[in-house]
């Protein structure tokens, strides 16, 4: 079996159509929906990061705003700027571009955020709704898996998913969409024991734990679908994912390639949740 590779610059693709319709539709009776990017410091992969966010906005009719400040900037005047950004009409969606530098208090400046501007959906008010199965704004990287499965029509229902890593950006919402979506779920993570025999009794692997090419072909039950959610660099500083692709391909009935698989969709979804934040202001009359 060769695993089928799930595109998601595809998916991706047709999402973000759909996306500027909606947002000319909204522009068109006078709003057009408003992203505000913080980026402190100049974190390369963040630039990248960020470079490709305020690229997508301008490429599907959102207008964006990007804040660069420098990496001594203190945690006051990064307050003072969300506060700003927070009763700004023209932004519906506020983003602080993670990480930030360890002098700044990260759990902080994401409770800053107003909840209703909070796309990303890190704040606990949206973290709480998406534990009660309420989200207002579901975690781009999560949000974005989820659209991946249901496009390649992955039966989730009864499905056994197993998660690995417990961040609070991608796998505890990552556990907790699969969950609302009927999957037993397990989340895996630097202390559980024998992982390998959590993730060969898996339907579907979800890997988003920063370690390159961790999960190999041997440690799957054949015809899994795998996600990843890595993003590394091998040993020739090529970007590469936490999931051995050429080792999983012959064991998995699909999986996400990296670069290509999950990553544009993140951004994808960012702009999905900064559109329907516009949205529930000013319902677009066609939409
Ligand atoms: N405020 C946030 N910070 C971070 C988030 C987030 O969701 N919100 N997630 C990650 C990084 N991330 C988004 O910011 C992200 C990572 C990767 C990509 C992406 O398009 N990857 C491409 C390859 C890009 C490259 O060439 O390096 C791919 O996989 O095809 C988009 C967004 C941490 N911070």
């Amino acid at each position: 079996m060769t695993a089928q590779t799930i595109d998601g610059k595809a998916v991706a693709q047709q999402l973000r159509a759909d996306v500027a319709r909606r947002a000319a539709l909204l522009a068109a009776a006078g709003h057009q929906p408003g992203l505000a990017v913080v980026l402190v410091g100049d974190d390369p992969a963040s630039q990248v990061y960020v470079r490709n966010k305020v690229k997508a906005c301008e490429e599907n009719g959102l207008f964006s705003l990007l804040d660069r400040l420098p990496a001594d900037v203190t945690e006051d005047a990064l307050l003072a700027r969300i506060a700003e950004l927070n009763t700004d009409a023209r932004i519906d969606g506020i983003l602080v571009q993670l990480p930030l530098p360890a002098h700044i208090d990260s759990h902080k400046v994401l409770e800053a955020i107003a909840p209703d501007k909070d796309v990303d959906g890190f704040h606990v008010a949206n973290a709480g709704a998406l534990m009660t199965g309420k989200p207002l704004f579901r975690p781009c990287t999560p949000y974005g898996v989820m659209k991946l499965l249901e496009a390649y029509r992955v039966p989730l229902a009864g499905a056994e998913a197993v998660v690995i890593g417990r961040s609070n950006i991608v796998g505890k919402p990552m556990a907790l969409l699969l969950l609302e979506a009927g999957a037993t779920v397990t989340i895996c993570h630097s202390k559980t024991r024998d992982l390998i025999a959590h993730t060969q009794r898996a339907d579907i692997v979800v890997a988003a734990v920063g370690r390159a090419k961790m999960l190999k072909g041997e440690m799957l039950k054949p015809g899994a679908v795998v996600i990843d959610v890595g993003i590394n660099r091998d040993e020739n500083g090529k970007l590469c994912g936490d999931v051995d692709f050429d080792s999983v391909v012959n064991v998995a009935s699909a999986a996400t390639p990296v670069p290509g698989g999950v990553g544009p969709m993140t951004i994808t979804m960012l702009l999905v949740n900064t559109l329907e934040a516009a949205e529930r202001k000013r319902p677009s009359p066609q939409a």
